[in-house]
């Protein structure tokens, strides 16, 4: 795994953060060393697929990067007509997402989109997955993607969304702050990498509070909702729209 060193030394201008190839070429340690809890997250991503899978169903990666979360679903899909669409605007993500994909075999087919989330059509869908991307979107376009995620899926399906958040609370979210950094501090980033990432980021991700996200949910239609994974300022929700009524 090649390891990140994008923001080691000082740079002289601090361009907006970006899914190029360079951040590609680091990603699986990028993420790993900067997202507490990500390895549970796409376990726990496996572990939901393997109890709302549905039969002949669409299985949405929304922001694939790598494809990891293609991954933890594929490996436990059951049913045949299964398809999994994972989808990605980076051009440099999409390009080692393909290249990483083949080298798993597997009878589901996986199809790996260069698109942008808010132009692909969701249906028939038992699962979808956004998996850190949402918070990239601008906020007047999460409604509606929200929305559309909610009308593409099956009854009985899932959203899967996992985001960073803020606090309204000044004081409990520089808290979080402060122990998300620790965090970083504990997996070797330096002073000068988490300040000069996070002014990277300042201008591109916009997170919304737990509030904000569950409100959307309600809005867009899910029945009900969980924060099933948080550490920190990192969490980990599932939104359920209702199943269809039994007979029995
Ligand atoms: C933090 S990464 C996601 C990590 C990945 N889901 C995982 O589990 O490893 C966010 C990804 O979303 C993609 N992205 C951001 N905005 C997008 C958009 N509007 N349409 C498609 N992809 C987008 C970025 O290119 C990037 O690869
Ligand atoms: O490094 C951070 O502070 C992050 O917010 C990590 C985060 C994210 O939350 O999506 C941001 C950009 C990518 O490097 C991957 C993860």
């Amino acid at each position: 795994m090649q390891k990140d060193f994008i923001y080691a030394e000082p740079l002289a201008q601090i361009q907006d953060f970006c899914f190029d190839a360079t951040v590609a070429e680091v990603f699986p340690d990028m993420i790993q060393r900067s997202v507490p809890g990500y390895q549970t997250i796409v376990q726990t991503i496996g572990k939901l697929t393997q109890k709302y899978q549905q039969p002949a169903s669409r299985y949405y990666d929304l922001g694939c990067s790598l494809g990891a979360a293609s991954l933890a679903m594929r490996r436990q899909l059951t049913d045949a007509g299964s398809r999994i669409i994972a989808i990605d605007n980076s051009p440099a993500m999409v390009e080692r997402c393909q290249r990483h994909l083949q080298s798993f075999r597997s009878d589901v087919p996986l199809e790996v989109l260069l698109a942008d989330i808010r132009d692909v059509e969701i249906n028939n869908a038992a699962i979808v997955v956004s998996n850190f991307t949402l918070q990239f979107l601008p906020k007047q376009h999460r409604d509606e993607l929200v929305a559309r995620i909610y009308q593409g899926l099956k009854p009985g399906g899932i959203f899967i969304l996992s985001e960073k958040i803020v606090l309204d609370n000044p004081q409990t979210h520089e808290l979080l702050i402060d122990l998300h950094h620790d965090f970083k501090r504990a997996n070797g980033y330096s002073e000068l990498e988490i300040s000069q990432k996070r002014s990277a980021l300042e201008n591109v991700m916009l997170p919304d509070t737990i509030e904000e996200h569950q409100q959307r949910f309600r809005q867009a239609g899910f029945s009900s909702s969980v924060v099933w994974f948080q550490c920190f300022n990192f969490c980990s929700m599932v939104a359920i729209k209702e199943p269809e009524p039994s007979d029995a």
